[in-house]
């Protein structure tokens, strides 16, 4: 190391790397079809490297972060890297690249890593498998390549990796480890292996090296403190090594500030957007970060409003005095936002002056950077100016009266249905279904046709009443498989959905969808959160036509499906100059308004998906019981009007329902479909055991996998579940929506799914 720590400055924590136009989710497309080869892969990823560093060097940042690239996902990258690779993929003998992607898709019937959320965002990342027997070892040497890269290239990066210890709690114990084993045991292996790393980054001309710590913004036990204050006196006191940069954002680092502030690290980053003004105060209670480099992430990493730049500057000045060198940042990686503006020809001028992507985030850093290096009266000139831009166009913002009146008028009965039992025995009365109903989860394949639809009506080819047709076409088409399947409950499979919340956002007044603001969710998949800017109403039904049309086709009945107020919510841009509870509620009145007229017209089922109430679960407990009562209290809005006689679903996907049980039972849903699969039912049990008494619907398989459920599979499945639930309450589904899945594998799928339901049901005697 050299005397003088190098400054950050100005940063960013990380970058999109999807591509702008998404070109790596077209080459891994192309390359898992076999319609691109292994080297022209290689080139466009290492295209995206050179275009997305020369553009952030480029823009004036002082410190660049390295490592950002990801083929498939940066937890997964660094599972390789230490050679974290369950035996089953190392015994199917592919090349390094084809094991990667094993791991991330699966190969043939070696199941892949489970996927789940990073932390509260729509991103998921993969789950290591760890066991006693895991042993690291530095096996990669991705990011030492990558700093080359770049430096071949003239410029200087900071690698960036999940911290020891975060990898080590986003991981799960592999399948059968012994019940005394704890993943933190595994820490000095992996300390090694990082240690390993740091020397190599070290020797290849590396000043910095990010480690990212977000597990430390939730709540944790003293062992995991005391595993954080190992990692970073051991890394530490490394001889040969790059500075430390230890970021920990998604949220306040609490009691973990001062453990590092203790270690020899060289620095941290704070996030003061999600961890608000107490992030900012604790830094000067801590001696140990005079000494410091402390990253003042100010600039929202998550959303896509303008900063307040006098604001922002003076939470950064706030703490010049305690820090040893202060550096500026965005508040998390740049992951989660859209990379640029400019793309949106088609916003109004009145929005687009609220907004910043990634691209006009790192311009708010890189002036907010030079205006605390430098007090020239430009730099204060060009604050002012951006601030009072960015002031007058937020309150700019439009009110509707309307929507405020009928939330002013809201009572607690708005929120409540007539008592469980009651519905229940009319909704058995008016369904007739029997014991063990099936049904699915809402979407069906989205075919390619069904998206050329959609791209031709955009591009004029087709007009709307040509579309119309088309997915009139598909509807008749899914109705009849489910006829032919024998279900019992349909859907319409919602064709005309480009995405379960876009779709709703595009007819809500106050939300307004992108075009190009692509944002990755997991792996090639992108979504385009919508922007929720203004008080939300619903100009007109949304979904009744289609809904309607299908129930025409049969005399089975035909499930409503819309998205629930907290999902909405999760999945778009929501604007912060309101609580989020207020603008949930103005959703659940537009939902309210369509299960209204859905009912009115005859339809006896609707679901109201909400598979993002876990991911919202605030990360510390003390934030949990407010969430858990907008949440609910929305959703109870939304669906507060349907008589006894509507059956009302929910949907849930993303297991860890343990941390959710009260508010499963808080939504007050007369039917439940949640993921179940993998962990054999086990869910059912937990549910009952928690006291809830509604009717519940079991994944009983895996929709994320092409492979198709034997009977005997859903059979041993079912009787576990009957087990533990009778059956009357329970239903039977698949784990999610099979929009990802082709006609091929669901129609054998549900015909299984049904005649395993039969089975059981002779079984118990209850058909
Ligand atoms: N918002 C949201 N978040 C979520 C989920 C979700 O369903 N929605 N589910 C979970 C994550 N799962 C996901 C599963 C699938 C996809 C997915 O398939 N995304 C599609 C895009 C879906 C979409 O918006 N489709 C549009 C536009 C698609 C498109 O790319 N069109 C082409 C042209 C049309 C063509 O020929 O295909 C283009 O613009 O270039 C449409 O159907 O209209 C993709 O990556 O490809 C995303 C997330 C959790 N978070
Ligand atoms: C991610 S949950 C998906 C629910 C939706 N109704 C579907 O089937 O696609
Ligand atoms: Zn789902």
């Amino acid at each position: 190391m050299t005397a003088a720590t190098p400054p950050i400055g100005s940063t960013v924590l990380g970058y999109p790397r999807i591509g702008p136009d998404r070109e790596l989710k077209r080459a891994l497309e192309r390359y898992w079809d076999g319609r691109l080869d292994q080297a022209g892969l290689a080139r466009v990823a290492e295209d995206l490297r050179t275009r997305t560093w020369t553009e952030l060097a480029g823009s004036g940042l002082d410190s660049v972060p390295g490592n950002t690239f990801s083929l498939y996902d940066h937890v997964l990258d660094t599972a390789v890297l230490f050679d974290a690779v369950p035996p089953r993929f190392r015994e199917l003998g592919l090349s390094a690249v084809d094991s990667y992607f094993a791991m991330a898709r699966g190969h043939g019937k070696t199941a892949p890593l489970e996927l789940t959320k990073w932390f509260d965002t729509n991103y998921h990342y993969l789950v290591p498998e760890l066991g006693p027997g895991t042993r690291f070892r530095l096996a990669g040497d991705k990011p030492v390549t990558e700093y080359r890269e770049a430096a071949a290239l003239g410029i200087e990066t900071r690698p960036v990796l999940p911290g020891p210890v975060t990898f080590l709690l986003l991981a799960k114990p592999e399948p059968g480890a012994p019940a005394g084993f704890t993943l933190l045991d595994l820490l000095d292996d992996l300390l090694d292996g990082y240690a390993e790393l740091l020397a190599r980054l070290a020797a290849a001309g590396a000043a910095w090296v990010q480690l990212d710590e977000p597990a430390f913004a939730a709540d944790r036990t003293e062992a995991e403190l005391a595993a954080l204050r190992r990692a970073y006196d051991r890394l530490g006191a490394l001889p040969e090594r790059p500075r430390l940069l230890v970021a920990g954002y998604f949220g306040d680092l609490g009691p973990a500030l001062p453990v590092l502030a203790e270690t020899p690290v060289d620095g941290v980053a704070l996030d003061l957007v999600a961890g608000g003004p107490a992030a900012g105060a604790a830094v000067h209670s801590l001696p140990g970060l005079r000494g410091k480099t402390v990253v003042a992430g100010v600039v929202d990493g998550r959303n896509v409003w303008r900063t307040d730049l006098e604001a922002a500057a003076s939470a950064c000045a706030s703490l010049l005095g305690s820090v040893g060198s202060l550096g500026v940042s965005t508040s998390c990686s740049l992951l989660h936002v859209p990379y640029d503006l400019d793309a949106e020809t088609g916003l109004a001028p009145a929005l687009r002056d609220r907004l910043a992507f990634a691209r006009q985030k790192i311009a708010e850093v890189v002036l907010l950077g030079r205006a605390l290096t430098d007090d020239s009266p430009a730099h204060s000139a060009a604050i002012r100016e951006a601030t009072g831009r960015a002031r007058r166009a937020g309150s700019a913002r439009s009110r509707d009266d309307r929507v405020r009146a009928r939330l002013a008028a809201l009572r607690p009965e708005h929120r409540r249905r007539a008592p469980a039992a009651e519905r229940a025995a009319a909704q058995r009365e008016r369904l007739g279904l029997p014991a063990l109903a099936t049904s699915t989860i809402g979407s069906f394949p989205q075919t390619s046709e069904v998206r050329r639809a959609r791209a031709d009506l955009r591009a004029g080819r087709i007009d709307e009443a040509g579309y119309a047709e088309r997915m009139r076409a598909e509807i008749r088409r899914v109705v009849a498989v489910q006829e032919e399947a024998g279900l019992d409950v349909l859907v319409h499979g919602e064709p005309e959905r480009n995405d379960m919340v876009q779709f709703f956002a595009e007819r809500l007044d106050g939300c307004t969808a992108t075009e190009h603001g692509w944002v990755q969710s997991y792996g090639s998949r992108c979504v385009r959160p919508p922007i929720l800017h203004d008080d939300v109403s619903r100009p007109a039904p949304m979904t009744l036509d289609w809904t309607t049309f299908a129930q025409s086709l049969t005399s089975r009945p035909v499930k409503g499906m819309l998205t629930g107020p907290v999902t909405i919510l999760a999945w778009s841009f929501v604007r912060d100059d309101q609580p989020m509870a207020t603008t949930a509620d103005q959703v659940a009145l537009a939902l309210r308004d369509e299960i209204r007229d859905l009912t009115a017209a005859g339809i006896r089922v609707v679901q109201v998906d909400e598979p993002a109430l876990r991911e919202l679960l605030p990360l510390r407990a003390e934030h949990r019981k407010s969430y858990v009562d907008w949440a609910t209290g929305a959703f109870r809005l939304a669906t507060g009007a349907a008589p006894a006689t509507v059956q009302i679903h929910t949907h849930l996907c993303y297991s860890e329902f343990a941390d959710v049980l009260d508010a499963i039972d808080g939504l007050d849903a007369d039917v439940t479909t949640i993921e179940a699969a993998r962990s054999r039912m086990e869910v059912v049990g937990d549910l009952d055991a928690a006291g809830f008494a509604r009717d519940v619907g079991p994944g009983v398989y895996d929709i994320h996998s092409p492979a198709v459920p034997t009977v005997d599979e859903l059979v041993r499945l079912l009787e576990a579940a009957v087990a533990a639930m009778p059956a009357e309450r329970l239903w039977v589904n698949p784990d999610c929506g099979l929009k990802t899945r082709r006609y091929a594998e669901v129609e054998p799928a549900l015909r299984n799914m049904v005649t395993a339901a039969r089975t059981v049901r002779r079984r118990l005697g209850v058909a």
